[in-house]
């Protein structure tokens, strides 16, 4: 459905800010009253009131007395709309990156190679809103929308030029990512993931696609890896609304991944573009970083990078936070790797990632968080144990759950595997296990600094205890 704001849609300069959470409303605020999973924010409207919003984002159905009634069957988009011309201007450039796994990489690697290229940049999703100097943690991969605008604004008032954010599909059902010129989407990959919330697959695959049917602008790109299973219907999709496609990937056609050989310290690819081969040493392990790093070089292309300039400085992009970081060597001489990897084919992907750098057993540790998608534990037990020589069953975030519960659900797909409850223990065993030539992944919970367990957040890394555990 489409909605646009012309002007400034009657609402003066008495405005002071907007809020979606009645909690947070202030004298001259507009409120957004939506219908929510747990609850409807409508039931919210007269406290926001009494709080002194001076209009209500709401549909035409809802109650509103004491403000303006803004009224609209989409109250989200409109929402949106509204906050966007408060919050403006923003970042001259920004592209949005959508699929199930590498979206954190991918704008990272973004950010990253525009720095490079000398522009002021920075990312927002799930590591938090990082820059050159810093990175502030938003709690989701993409924040609700004012706290989205707000932290964009932010960065353009402090001189940002380039941004790259995550655009989840919680986050793209909920419009929390809209308003701004996005001038390019990327997509990684798509498997199963937040059924709980979407209910299928083809729903899940709709609700990405919102990123390329409605989110970038109408003259925007479309940088697509094009080795996915799904890649040939967003192609499809992003062909029939005009975007201009850059495919990348063995199969793409901007930037075509002609070889791929893995070394020591990362991998040696081939990248034929423009009719010409590039070579770069990707400092990066496993195939899909060198995925996340095509289409992050994409998006900068896409974006007016030079395409030779950007492959060179492929070469010298960094490790990404918790995303097959090396985090320890140990006394035993084994290194142990630490990923954000939590759905099946996160999983496959690590641990296919290191094959070819294990020359002993490859020993895989995670758990399955609580209070998620219950259908993917027993299928990640499955592919660990296909894959890996050694699977350790543990603990993620159990959340409000009986961790016994999670590990039994991950262990009935599981045959052979160990299970060890408390995750510390769990990665001291794994590391003391490994020899030499043997390799650890410790997946699931990657850059996390916390384990939430009941209602309560306790410090844990899995980089820092895998350190103290080898030490
Ligand atoms: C399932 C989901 O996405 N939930 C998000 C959603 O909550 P909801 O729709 O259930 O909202 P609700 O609690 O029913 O409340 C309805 C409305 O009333 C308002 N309210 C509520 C209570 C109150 O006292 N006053 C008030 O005004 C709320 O702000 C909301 O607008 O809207 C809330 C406000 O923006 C979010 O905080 C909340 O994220 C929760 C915390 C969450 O865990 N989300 C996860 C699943 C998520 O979004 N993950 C994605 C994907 C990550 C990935 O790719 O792996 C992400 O982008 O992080």
């Amino acid at each position: 459905m489409d909605v646009e704001v012309d002007g400034d849609a009657g609402l003066d300069t008495s405005v002071t800010g907007f809020a979606i959470d009645n909690r947070k409303v202030a004298p001259g605020t507009v409120f957004g009253a939506f219908q929510g999973l747990r609850v409807n924010g409508e039931v919210y409207i007269p406290d926001a009131v009494k709080a002194g919003a001076i209009a209500v984002v709401a549909r035409p159905e809802a109650k509103v007395e004491g403000a303006v009634h803004i009224a609209h069957p989409n109250p989200r988009r409109l929402f949106a709309l509204l906050a966007a011309r408060y919050f403006s201007p923003f970042p001259d450039v920004t592209v949005a990156v959508t699929g199930t796994n590498g979206k954190t990489s991918t704008v990272e690697l973004t950010r990253q190679l525009w720095r490079m290229l000398g522009h002021k940049s920075a990312s927002i999703g799930t590591l938090g809103v990082t820059t050159s100097v810093d990175q502030v943690s938003t709690g989701l991969t993409t924040p609700d929308i004012v706290t989205f605008l707000s932290n964009m604004s932010g960065l353009r008032r402090e001189g940002i030029t380039h941004a790259a954010f995550e655009a989840s599909s919680h986050g793209l059902a909920q419009y929390r990512t809209e308003g701004l010129p996005v001038v390019a989407g990327g997509f990684t990959n798509l498997s199963r993931d937040h059924l709980d919330y979407h209910g299928d697959m083809d729903s899940y695959f709709e609700a990405k696609m919102r990123l390329f049917d409605e989110v970038v602008a109408p003259d925007g790109a479309a940088v697509i890896w094009a080795d996915d299973e799904w890649s040939d219907k967003v192609i499809e999709r992003v062909t029939k609304r005009g975007l201009r496609l850059l495919s990348v990937g063995v199969k793409g056609q901007a930037l075509r991944l002609a070889n791929r050989t893995p070394t020591q310290l990362g991998q040696a690819l081939e990248i034929e573009a423009d009719g010409k081969i590039y070579k770069v040493n990707l400092p990066l392990i496993g195939a899909y970083q060198a995925a996340n790093a095509l289409t992050a070089a994409g998006l900068v292309v896409a974006t007016g990078g030079d395409i030779a300039k950007v492959l060179e400085l492929l070469s010298r992009v960094q490790p990404v936070r918790g995303r097959l970081e090396r985090a320890v060597i140990s006394k035993a001489g084994a290194p142990v790797y630490v990923d954000y990897a939590h759905t099946p084919d996160g999983l496959r992907a690590a641990i296919e990632a290191l094959r070819p750098h294990t020359k002993g057993r490859l020993i895989a540790l995670f758990g399955a968080g609580g209070d998620r998608d219950a259908g993917k534990r027993p299928l990640m037990g499955k592919v660990a144990t296909e894959l890996a020589d050694h699977v350790i069953v543990t603990d993620d975030n159990p959340r409000s759950e009986d961790p016994s519960v999670i590990r039994s659900a991950v262990m009935a797909g599981a045959p052979g595997a160990e299970e060890i409850g408390g995750r510390r223990a769990a990665i001291a065993a794994a590391i003391a296990q490994a020899g030499a030539d043997d390799i650890v992944l410790l997946a699931g919970k990657g850059h996390e600094q916390g384990q939430i367990i009941g209602d309560r957040v306790l410090p844990f890394d899995d980089v820092t205890v895998a350190r103290e555990c080898a030490g």
